[in-house]
């Protein structure tokens, strides 16, 4: 059985008088993809953000492989193994793609303070930025700047980055959101190919429902910021709360239509 790589314990934020995670409490196993769902405005972004550092806990914690790294900032969790996929906004849009994955190894290799196993680090990072590159089919757009990437090129670039980085924890927040029928293919193979990693666990907000039925091997559900629904993925879109949540219109064109 998988080990707990992180774990959140009655994690909540509040927003002024608003609840937007309200006590939530869930261990992630390394080897496993969670897909995380529920309607527009129930919490899913700020469940993520609380994970990444990028809001922080108004109470509860957050371990990861049983540290607890509630109090650290983002760049801090980020080395510690938290890793959300890149927005484009932390990138430097007149550089190249090549360029701007050369930046995420160095930032990665900085972290040994050896210069000489900084340097080896280094080329290894460097190998592994390309061989992401590689894999999302990007290596044609190398030199190309980013800011002239097409935005399904931008969103693998994303993956290639995180890919590079190789975080414990692999955060995506719709991976595929403005492909192709074409590109989808290419990220959600690699998402797939990184599940038979044992040691990594993978978290995945979603919306659409072959993504999820494809890549879930558990699915969360939150509801007005709270947990309402955790198990395997066929008994949980069966479960009553479920249906409940999105009354009317069944959970599936509920999820399909956002
Ligand atoms: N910084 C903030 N200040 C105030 N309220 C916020 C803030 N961030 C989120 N909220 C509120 O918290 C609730 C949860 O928002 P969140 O974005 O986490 O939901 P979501 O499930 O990701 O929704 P969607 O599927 O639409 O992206 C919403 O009511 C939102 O308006």
């Amino acid at each position: 059985m998988s080990s707990t790589l992180l774990r959140t314990q009655d994690l909540t934020a509040r927003f002024g008088g608003h609840v937007a995670v309200d006590g939530v409490s869930c261990a992630f196993a390394a080897g496993a993809l969670t897909a995380i769902i529920g309607p527009n405005g129930a919490g899913k972004t700020t469940y993520f953000d609380l994970i990444s550092g990028q809001v922080n806990a108004s109470t509860g914690r957050v371990f990861l492989g049983g540290r607890d790294i509630s109090r650290m900032p983002v760049a801090a969790r980020a080395r510690a193994g938290i890793g959300r996929a890149f927005q484009l906004t932390n990138l430097f849009p007149n550089l190249s793609v090549m360029e701007n994955l050369r930046l995420v190894a160095q930032s990665k290799s900085k972290r040994r303070a050896c210069i000489w196993s900084m340097a080896s680090r280094h080329r290894t990072l460097i190998e592994a930025a390309e061989q992401a590159l590689e894999q999302v089919q990007l290596k044609d757009q190398r030199f190309q700047k980013i800011s002239e990437l097409s935005h399904g090129d931008q969103r693998k670039l994303e993956v290639a980055m995180l890919m590079t980085l190789d975080p414990l924890v692999y955060m995506f927040d719709e991976p595929t959101a403005g492909m192709s029928m074409d590109e989808a293919p290419v990220v959600l193979d690699l998402i797939a190919a990184l599940k038979q990693r044992r040691d990594r666990t993978i978290l995945l907000v979603e919306h659409k429902m072959d993504v999820i039925r494809a890549l879930a091997d558990r699915i969360i559900v939150l509801n007005n910021g709270c947990l309402a629904a955790d198990g395997a993925p066929a008994e949980v879109m069966e479960s009553d709360i479920v249906q409940e949540a999105y009354i009317g219109r069944g959970l599936e064109g509920a999820l399909n239509e956002l």
